[in-house]
């Protein structure tokens, strides 16, 4: 009997958008995955031919990336970074829309210019898309990893600089950073690994169709 397809999705705040996307695609997870004390990290779906897999968002890209999953849910910051030669995107759900930034202390932001700089530290879960970045400047970053509250690094003596995801911009203002550019924005995509594209085309090539569609109704709603 084939494998069942695996649908991998991200724990974090694009599963409640995720949710109601797979719903209208025809996709149920089994009523294990709405149970908090559940500890299944596999769960089955209302199709026999489709697991789902619930997994931290950048691991999503990893999973489908490399052949473990079949097609996901993740947003574009994260494509962005790995960069995965094997990750197809061909669809932009419009959800989870943010920017990716360059923020600093407020007091500093009007002072600094990066045009005189040739090195910055800058705090960020995204060093390949900062250095990237900083390097079509002609400025250096040497970037320190953090996994979140990338906020707190410039009080703290960390780095200057952060580059971190910005939405309405209350975060960046409650911790008193000021943001100084947009490198991209950013939302949620459908991923699929590409080998599986081909192997198991059948099945994903309407599953694709039907999540463009989903996302076309939902621009011409909005
Ligand atoms: N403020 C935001 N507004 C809109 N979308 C966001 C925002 N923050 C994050 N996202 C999107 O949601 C995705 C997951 O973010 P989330 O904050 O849930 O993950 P996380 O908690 O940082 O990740 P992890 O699972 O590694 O702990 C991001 O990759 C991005 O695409
Ligand atoms: O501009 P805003 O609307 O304030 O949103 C931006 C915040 O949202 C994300 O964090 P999240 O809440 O996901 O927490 P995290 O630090 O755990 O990633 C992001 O990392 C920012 O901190």
């Amino acid at each position: 009997m084939t494998q069942p397809l695996i649908f991998a999705i991200p724990k974090g705040r694009i599963l409640d958008d995720a949710l109601p996307l797979l719903a209208q695609a025809g996709i149920e997870p089994t009523a294990n995955f709405f149970d908090k004390a559940d500890r299944s990290l596999r769960f089955g779906s209302n199709r026999n031919d489709m697991d789902l897999i619930r997994v931290r968002a950048f691991d999503v890209a990893t999973f489908v990336a490399h052949g473990a999953a079949h097609i996901g849910i993740v947003g574009s910051d994260v494509i962005d970074e790995f960069d995965y030669a094997d990750l197809y995107a061909p669809v932009d759900l419009n959800f989870g829309h943010c920017r990716l930034s360059v923020a600093e202390p407020k007091e500093r932001a009007q002072a600094d210019t990066l045009s005189h700089m040739s090195h910055v530290r800058v705090a960020t879960k995204y060093p390949n898309l900062t250095r990237r970045y900083f390097a079509s400047l002609g400025v250096q970053a040497e970037c320190v990893k953090l996994n979140g509250a990338m906020e707190l690094a410039p009080s703290l003596g960390l780095a200057h600089h952060i580059v971190d995801l910005v939405e309405s911009g209350r975060t960046l203002k409650q911790n008193g950073l000021e943001e100084t550019a947009e490198i991209m924005p950013v939302s949620a995509r459908l991923i699929v690994n590409r080998t599986a594209l081909k192997t198991r085309h059948a099945a994903l090539a309407p599953l694709i169709e039907r999540f463009r569609d989903l996302a076309e109704a939902g621009k011409a709603a909005a």
